[in-house]
């Protein structure tokens, strides 16, 4: 019997994930990402040049010219791209980087035109993204929204991804940590300080199905000989606990903040104790764990970038409305938004107590960087 024709329209394999979304504050004020992100791009500054050694050292145009095919758009994802303006500055490093290297090339070609697509939440504020695009860009852009844990473009579409200070926030909570009847059951905390067990590992249990989602997502996305830079704040190596690097002492002073406002009677001790920070801060080991694991990406680079940020003084300031610029979403979402002064003040207090533990003990955040490349399979 003759096979009879398929005539439906392909299925797109788009699976929406029930997950948590917690986006930075959008808009322009004072209060805004936008505003209070400068240490997001002290990141994105210093791994400029881990930018440039990737594209020169591992993007291999000249012998895959039918990949990279100069006469096509060359297109980019900035994953988890926020409001910008960091946003822009990655995307301006990976541009210039791409065209010197073309222009590069022994056998002079074309500079491909290039297409960069900016990807967040579908509640990220993309109209504030949109109306603060550089006029001078060299790149047609784009937004495209949805979780970066699922299918977010179609197969073999993109050639460079990026993704800078995103990966670390999980798509939700393990479930354990607020179980009751769980030895990870998270009392009294919103985040680990890397001494309860139970916790730690839950907690790492999420991150490794997460990156095991994003990566088999990015896998069907990126094309053969194409690059994956990541950016993560991470823990540095060696001993140390979470709670002695500035991001774990920053969510425990967030914490304590928010019991205060419990024993003033402003928000209740319930609420507090089914709240936890979806984020996890891996270490280089473990990133190279959860790497190893997956088939379709050589890990070229693994390091820690050197934060332009790193030896200016503590700034108790800047720091509180940075963290409220990251927070106020998520902690609008559990306990209101008529709170939040009262807890960014007393939070502000805080810090300013802390001021030489932060200036002076705490050095030990790690901003660690990947340069991953899909293998040809
Ligand atoms: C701290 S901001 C970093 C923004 C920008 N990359 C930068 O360096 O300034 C983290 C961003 O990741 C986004 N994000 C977190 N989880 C995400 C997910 N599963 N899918 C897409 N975006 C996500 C958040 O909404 C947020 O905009």
């Amino acid at each position: 019997m003759a096979p009879t024709m398929d005539t439906t329209a392909p299925t797109v394999d788009i699976k929406e994930m029930h997950e948590e979304a917690h986006p930075m504050k959008g808009g322009d004020d004072l209060n805004s990402y936008s505003q209070n992100s400068c240490y997001q791009r002290g990141v994105i500054d210093a791994a400029k040049s881990v930018i440039i050694e990737a594209v020169t050292r591992n993007l291999d145009l000249e012998n895959n010219l039918s990949t990279f095919d100069p006469s096509k758009p060359f297109r980019i994802a900035d994953f988890g791209c926020s409001t910008g303006p960091n946003t822009f500055f990655a995307a301006k490093n990976i541009v210039e980087a791409v065209g010197q290297k073309y222009g590069s090339l022994q056998e002079k070609t074309l500079q491909p035109e290039f297409h960069v697509f900016f990807n967040d939440h579908v509640n990220n504020d993309f109209n504030i993204l949109f109306r603060s695009l550089p006029q001078n860009r060299e790149y047609f852009a784009a937004g495209v929204p949805g979780s970066f844990y699922t299918r977010v473009f179609p197969k073999a579409s993109l050639h460079f991804a990026h993704c800078s200070y995103a990966l670390h926030w999980l798509s939700k909570v393990p479930k354990e940590i607020q179980d009751k009847n769980s030895p990870a059951f998270n009392k009294g905390r919103i985040h680990y300080t890397g001494t309860e067990k139970h916790v730690v590992k839950a907690y790492f249990g999420q991150f490794q199905k997460d990156m095991i989602a994003f990566l088999k997502a990015r896998a069907q996305e990126i094309v053969g000989g194409g690059l994956m830079v990541i950016q993560i704040p991470g823990l540095p190596s060696g001993e140390v606990l979470f709670s002695r690097t500035g991001a774990g002492m920053l969510h425990s002073l967030l914490g304590s903040s928010l019991m205060d406002l419990v024993d003033l009677g402003v928000i209740s001790e319930e609420s507090v104790d089914s709240f936890n920070l979806p984020q996890y801060h891996p270490s280089i080991e473990e990133l190279e764990m959860v790497i190893e694991m997956n088939n379709s990406f050589t890990l070229e680079k693994v390091g820690a970038l050197n934060h332009p940020m790193k030896n200016l003084p503590f700034d108790v300031q800047m720091t509180s409305l940075q963290v409220r610029a990251i927070m106020e979403g998520i902690l609008t979402d559990q306990f209101g938004e008529k709170m939040l002064d009262l807890l960014f003040e007393i939070y502000t207090k805080k810090l300013q107590e802390n001021y030489n533990v932060f200036d002076k003990e705490i050095r030990r955040d790690a901003d660690l960087f990947l340069v991953l490349k899909r293998k040809n399979n």
